[in-house]
């Protein structure tokens, strides 16, 4: 039997630096439905800059027009980051550059040129000597606008080896600074690109005067994992994007890079610049700005990647969540994990549940209601807090109904003198209709005070947020809301493509489940004011 693999050592005695290079304006925006405006591509470098990203790939200036007003704005705006701008071996292309990073705290000029067999014969139709002198031209003359070099060898990773030393230590002798070995096309495999940066660095000429990057593509969803080999090898820069976008299957996508460096820091022994809290709100912003979606199973940013429903994992994560968790949710953005009861939950987990919703029951009452609850799942995919809650509350059928929202009214006006004001229209538990009106400091102010009179509950409000759900003009809001009552929290949330009915729906949950847990008498389901974490 073979001896059992100790814990991993290090691949690095120093800590190391990575450069987090994101090219989400450059080469996420070539994904095919990924363009941009500039007003859009400004908002979106505000929120790199923000995220700590060390090198922002602004744009390709000589592309078009919009890409060039696109960069002018961003030069113009931020200043945290370095700004990159890409350029082919064309004085044009380099001069276009030049142009819009004019003004730039940390401008960096970007070339690149084909190097595999296949793109020199069928693309450029240049030799291997003919493709280097131009390099070493583009080299030459970005340096004559900045300081700040990086030359790319396009498809590096279908490239004779020896050809890229000699075209590297050409590039470093011209005066770049950054030598990008780009897998242009997804090809290669973690061994592969960690054995070429180790012969690179250890043959280029003046190898320890360049900082090598790796900049990996997705076609075989190795990107990620390409990425890690490449800093194994001797990598100190990697260029990815938020969400992997990306021509074709994207590019490295720099959430998962950036967990992958911290929750196994002590393997890479290497650390980034990245504000790591703010990944999902940058994910967001993303999809939010291109349409395009991330899927639910996605690592770090997908909603699934701290939600777990399956029995045995709520049970695990309810005694320890490091038993099914390898990162906490807030680290990386999320207010925290989520528990879906569905139809691979158990009794762990529902008793949970139930206990946050604040009802406490005993075991012959959790199994009755297990077996219900089991039943209902059975026909529908998620089952919510109000059905639970429903299903506890059984028979008492006018307490599971409580308030219901007819309508709500409510007018503002800015700097204008005039008063908010909401009126509301509710049916009560008893089927009773009531009307109110109300006036308070902002619209939703009003319409809480408006729902307090209705009802008669005051709830102390301790937050209010509101959140796009969905993409596009008719986006649905997600008004969510908590309230401490006698020391307790209760939350509540609501969702419309009105945020004002999305408001008044989340404040009527919560007064539901309050009214609710205090309505609750029967002795197998005593209600306990618990936070209910809906
Ligand atoms: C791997 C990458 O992601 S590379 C970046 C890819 N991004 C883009 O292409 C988006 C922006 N591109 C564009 O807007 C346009 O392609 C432009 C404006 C740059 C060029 O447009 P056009 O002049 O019409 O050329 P077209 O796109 O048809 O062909 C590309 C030309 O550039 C040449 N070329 C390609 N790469 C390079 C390079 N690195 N250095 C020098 N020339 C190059 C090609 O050989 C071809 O030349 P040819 O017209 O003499 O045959
Ligand atoms: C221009 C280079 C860096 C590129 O995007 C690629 O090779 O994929």
């Amino acid at each position: 039997m073979n001896e059992s693999p100790g814990p991993v050592a290090s691949i690095s005695d120093a800590p190391q630096h990575v450069t987090i290079f994101d090219t989400s304006l450059r080469d996420g925006e070539q994904s095919p439905g990924c363009s941009m405006s500039a007003s859009q591509k400004l908002r979106f470098a505000h929120a790199l800059s923000e995220l700590g990203v060390d090198v922002i790939e602004a744009g390709f200036p000589s592309s078009s027009e919009a890409d060039l007003e696109g960069v002018r704005a961003i030069v113009r705006e931020v200043r945290g980051s370095s700004l990159a701008t890409l350029a082919r071996c064309h004085p044009g292309d380099i001069e276009a550059c030049a142009r819009a990073l004019e003004g730039a705290a940390k401008p960096r000029i970007h070339v690149f040129i084909s190097t595999s067999p296949l793109h020199r014969q069928h693309k450029l139709n240049l030799d291997r000597q003919q493709v280097l002198e131009r390099a070493v031209a583009a080299v030459e003359q970005a340096r004559r606008y900045v300081d700040d070099v990086e030359f790319s060898c396009e498809d590096a990773l279908r490239t004779e080896p020896e050809y890229l030393v000699e075209i590297c230590s050409a590039a470093i002798a011209a005066g770049a600074r950054t030598l990008n070995i780009p897998d242009t096309v997804g090809y290669t495999t973690p061994s592969e690109i960690r054995s070429l940066f180790e012969y690179l660095r250890s043959n280029v000429r003046d190898a320890d005067k360049a900082v090598f990057s790796a900049h990996c593509h997705n076609d075989l969803g190795l990107a990620v994992a390409n990425s890690l080999a490449a800093i194994e090898g001797g990598a100190r820069q990697v260029e990815c994007t938020i969400n992997g976008i990306g021509e074709r299957a994207g590019n490295c996508a720099l959430e998962e890079l950036v967990m992958a460096l911290r929750v196994r820091n002590a393997y890479y022994n290497a650390s980034t610049r990245i504000d790591t809290r703010r990944l999902v709100p940058t994910s967001r912003l993303l999809s939010r700005i291109t349409g395009m979606v991330v899927q639910r199973n996605k690592a770090v940013v997908g909603q699934n990647a701290f939600a777990h429903e399956s029995g045995i994992h709520q049970h695990g994560m309810l005694k320890h969540r490091g038993t099914y968790e390898i990162m906490a949710p807030e680290d990386v953005g999320w207010a925290q994990s989520q528990m879906v009861m569905g139809r691979h939950s158990g009794r762990a987990a529902l008793n949970d549940r139930l206990q946050a919703l604040g009802f406490s029951v005993d075991e012959a009452r959790l199994n009755s209601v297990f077996a219900a609850f089991k039943t209902l799942a059975e026909k529908k995919r998620e089952v919510f807090d109000a059905d639970l809650e429903a299903l506890v509350l059984g028979a008492d059928a006018k307490a599971a109904r409580g308030y219901r929202l007819v309508r709500a009214h409510v007018s503002t006006g800015v700097a204008d003198g005039s008063l908010p004001t909401a009126s509301v229209q509710l049916v009560d538990p008893d089927g009773a209709t009531i009307s109110e009106a109300a006036v308070g400091d902002g619209p939703v102010h009003a319409l809480f005070a408006a729902l307090a009179r209705a009802t008669g509950l005051r709830l102390a409000i301790d937050s209010y947020n509101v959140s796009s759900v969905t993409t596009g003009d008719d986006a649905q809001g997600q008004a969510s809301l908590t309230a401490r009552v006698d020391g307790v929290e209760l939350t509540g949330s609501g969702t419309s493509t009105d945020i004002i009915e999305a408001s008044a729906l989340a404040w009527l949950e919560l007064a539901n489940r309050l009214v609710r847990t205090q309505r609750q008498t029967e002795p197998a389901t005593q209600p306990r004011k618990v936070a209910a974490t809906a």
